[in-house]
């Protein structure tokens, strides 16, 4: 069985800044994994060229075996076109910081919408399929509501179902509870908690490293564009290996 994610050489930069520096990074089927370091070390690029939201200058990354954004041809790397990269992007749920909900659009419908644009499904069943993603993440009763009628804990939660409304095998998380408040980040980690134990493979790019500790089978630290340290996250985030781990989880736990 491929790799759930398989990530070689990958290379970014914005003008002179580096700001991924060759990072090679595996994760299993199934897998939770977490993503930490210090602000502007990357994490977020490296997350979104999983999908392509960003582009990679060097190297590639891999998606259950399917490289993502580009195809090889005569053994160079070419870029798919928007089309093809668009109906990739469809099998990789993300959860963005900012929810990124449409704000003209309700709850449900935010929800449903990429189920009958993509594919096709039905109304009635869309809405069905819909409701009970909102029961799941726990906000059924703001069904008919709009984005802006929600606190940030409840409209992360609905990001959430329409991300698990395309029932993909792989989630990305960027930094899904910073832009809350203190008190709204525990419903919103309690929605992913409960998906960690479901077998689909969750990328989660987080601040809250306690909660990192948690869920994760392997954890990833990146500082300044390198991946760091990795393995499992008792191991990184108790006992971490490297200097510059050590001295950003002592910082931060
Ligand atoms: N579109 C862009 N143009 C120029 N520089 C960018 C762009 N996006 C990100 N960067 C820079 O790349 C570096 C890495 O950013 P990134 O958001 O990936 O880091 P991060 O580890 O996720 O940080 P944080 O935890 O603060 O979100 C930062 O120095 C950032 O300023």
């Amino acid at each position: 069985m491929p790799a759930a994610v398989q990530i070689r050489g990958a290379t970014k930069s914005y003008g002179a800044h580096r700001v991924l520096d060759g990072i090679d990074l595996d994760v299993r089927a199934g897998q939770v994994a977490a993503v930490i370091g210090p602000s502007g070390a990357g994490k977020s690029t490296l997350l979104r060229t999983v999908n392509h939201l960003d582009r990679l200058d060097l190297g590639y990354v891999r998606v259950f075996g399917e490289l993502i954004g580009v195809r090889e041809r005569n053994g160079r790397l070419h870029e798919l076109g928007g089309r093809a990269i668009r109906a990739q992007r469809a099998r990789i749920g993300f959860v963005f910081q900012n929810f990124n909900l449409f704000p003209h659009l309700t709850i449900l419908e935010n929800v449903i919408e990429a189920p009958l644009a993509l594919r096709r499904h039905p109304q009635d069943v869309a809405r069905r399929q819909g409701l009970a993603l909102l029961e799941r993440v726990g906000i059924a009763d703001k069904a008919d509501a709009y984005p802006r009628q929600l606190s940030g804990g409840q409209q992360q939660r609905a990001a959430i179902a329409r991300a698990l409304a395309l029932e993909p095998e792989l989630i990305l998380f960027d930094e899904p509870t910073s832009a809350l408040d203190p008190e709204l980040v525990g419903e919103v980690l309690a929605v992913i908690r409960e998906l960690a134990g479901t077998g689909t493979t969750l990328v989660i790019v987080t601040h809250e490293v306690a909660f990192a500790r948690e869920v994760a089978d392997v954890v990833f630290f990146m500082d300044s564009g390198r991946l760091i340290e990795h393995g499992p996250a008792a191991q990184v985030i108790d006992h971490p290996r490297h200097p510059r781990t050590r001295e950003f989880i002592g910082k931060v736990l």
